[in-house]
């Protein structure tokens, strides 16, 4: 009987181990046709976001971390030697690294979140990208006219103040002054700013004294002070991150997103412009941090107490500001995004353009660009399209707004007192990363129309399109370094993974142009050199 049982439970165990080895095959198989996918395989636009993921977040632990990368640019670039790739061992990079603060924990435990290993080499990829000779370009030395604000030299009236350094990069300053003092004619603040971590903090975690609402636009915004004059714009969330934009909205008629704010700063800096103010995002208590500090009566007679008892407000003004609509916290914690104040406008002056290729506000007429196939030729003839950088900026943007789908840039602000010859600021942007499963291919038309492109923009967005750089990525360890972070990924795995979808588009489009001009003896007209002076300084 014994013998008989011992054999039966013999046999159980044999069919349990190969069940078992059956099963780990059959795992492994998977997994490995998963992690094989090559980066870059031409994909339809809509093909399946997860194989796009599996591409960009496994590739380079398949090919190693220490793996330096072996793109062309690498081997084009006058400057290949000037900078060694960081290798692989080196610690996850900090781009914010907000040392023993609140948002300290918030970044590693975001990082944990999706994974340590993954988290880690998203972070190991952010940090190689902005380690990179494209990123660490060295710049002339910025002439005094060159900066927006003007440093005061010491008075002899203002003995009180003989120990306070007026200069530009003081500690003394407050971090809003700095990041002011800072703003020069061809971006907001430089790569690796060292203003960046204490601004980043301060809008993240100093108290806020007033809130008051802004005016002008159409969505409610608040302006926020802190104890040191600083002041930031609010945005409150008003859709979960999972949401899509309704298909039959116009897009003027869409939400504004305070997590598109957020992550527009971190694209914007990812590719290299620095042309959007720093933007973080905050849990607010909608009691202690709006309705108690507010001197603004309008927005305070808004306030009530939901039927499930969250305080909720609405404000005032032309776009969803009605009970309907109430922005409401949790019961008081309200998630935000606050963006630096630039300079008021009694110091720095800003001219607003309008858009060349701006949408038609009507239902039933379309704009001249969306008919007339030359409309491109008539645009670089008009000033200030006709010289400097004006056209290479408009496509820097226009790269930047396909990449988050926005379809809302009808103006753009440029600061008065650099004239034409100056960058572009990439300003409210909460309409982005509305949808992820739909591309919108006009925001584009600029670009198809004109096949015109800044050398450096081009070659970083080649590097963004590598596994080892890869923009979903390095937009995920971006994302991950915000305190918003700890309560939601700011962007959805799929709207992560719309980048890099998207980018390949922009970079066909960018060859096709380079095809059909090369036809025609003028392939060098796609690409404005604005890398040469780098070859001349390097030939000398
Ligand atoms: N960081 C900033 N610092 C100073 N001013 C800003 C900042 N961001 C935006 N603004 C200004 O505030 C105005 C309104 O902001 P924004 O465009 O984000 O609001 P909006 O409600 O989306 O406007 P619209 O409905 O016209 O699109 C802008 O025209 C811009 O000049
Ligand atoms: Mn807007």
């Amino acid at each position: 009987m014994s013998w008989r049982m011992r054999r039966r439970s013999r046999t159980i165990c044999l069919s349990l181990a190969f069940v078992t080895i059956f099963l780990h095959l059959l795992l492994a198989l998977v997994f490995f046709s998963i992690h094989h996918l090559p980066c870059d395989a031409p994909l339809p636009p809509r093909t399946h976001v997860l194989r796009d993921l599996a591409q960009c977040n496994t590739s380079m632990r398949v090919r190693g971390n220490s793996e330096p990368p072996t793109d062309s640019i690498q081997r084009h670039t006058p400057y290949e030697e000037s900078k060694k790739e960081p290798n692989g061992n080196a610690l996850p990079g900090k781009i914010f690294p907000l040392k023993g603060s609140k948002s300290t924990q918030t970044m590693q435990k975001g990082a944990g979140q999706y994974g340590n290993e993954s988290g880690d080499s998203d972070l190991l990829k952010l940090k190689a990208l902005f380690d990179h000779p494209l990123y660490n370009v060295p710049g002339p030395v910025v002439p005094e006219d060159d900066w927006l604000l003007k440093v005061k030299p010491k008075s002899d009236t203002l003995d009180r103040y003989e120990d306070t350094q007026w200069n530009r990069s003081s500690d003394s300053h407050p971090p809003w002054l700095r990041f002011h003092l800072g703003i020069s004619r061809w971006e907001l603040y430089p790569h690796r700013a060292p203003t960046m971590e204490p601004l980043i903090q301060q809008l993240t975690a100093h108290p806020i004294v007033s809130a008051v609402q802004k005016s002008g636009g159409t969505q409610l915004k608040l302006v926020m002070s802190f104890p040191n004059y600083g002041q930031a714009l609010f945005k409150p969330k008003k859709q979960e991150r999972d949401e899509e934009t309704n298909y039959n909205l116009y897009y003027f008629s869409d939400y504004e997103r305070h997590n598109a704010e957020i992550a527009a700063f971190h694209l914007d800096r990812i590719l290299g412009y620095r042309r959007i103010p720093p933007v973080a995002g905050r849990l607010v208590d909608v009691v202690k941090e709006i309705k108690d500090v507010t001197t603004d009566r309008k927005l305070a007679k808004t306030f009530f107490n939901s039927p499930v008892g969250n305080v909720c407000f609405y404000g005032q003004c032309s776009y969803y500001c009605s009970t309907e609509h109430a922005i409401c916290g949790q019961p008081r914690d309200l998630e935000a995004s606050l963006a630096v104040m630039l300079p008021d406008l009694s110091l720095a002056t800003r001219r607003t353009w309008r858009s060349p290729w701006r949408r038609s506000y009507s239902r039933s007429k379309r704009a001249k660009w969306e008919t007339d196939p030359n409309y491109c030729t008539t645009v670089k003839k008009t000033p200030p399209y006709d010289k400097g950088t004006r056209l290479v900026d408009f496509m820097d943007m226009v790269i930047l707004d396909f990449l988050m789908s926005n379809m809302d840039r009808h103006h753009y602000e440029t600061f008065e007192k650099f004239g034409n010859n100056t960058f572009l600021l990439h300003l409210d942007n909460g309409r982005a990363f509305g949808r992820h499963s739909k591309d919108e291919p006009s925001i584009l038309a600029p670009l198809e129309q004109c096949c015109r492109i800044r050398h450096s923009t081009w070659q970083r967005l080649r590097l963004l399109s590598l596994p080892q750089y890869c923009i979903s990525d390095v937009m995920r360890a971006s994302l991950s370094q915000d305190p918003l972070h700890k309560v939601a990924p700011l962007l959805s795995e799929p709207h992560l993974a719309a980048l890099s979808r998207r980018l390949k588009t922009v970079l066909e489009i960018v060859t096709r142009c380079q095809e059909r001009q090369k036809k025609d003896g003028r392939a060098e007209d796609v690409i404005y050199d604005d890398l040469a002076y780098l070859k001349q300084s390097a030939e000398q």
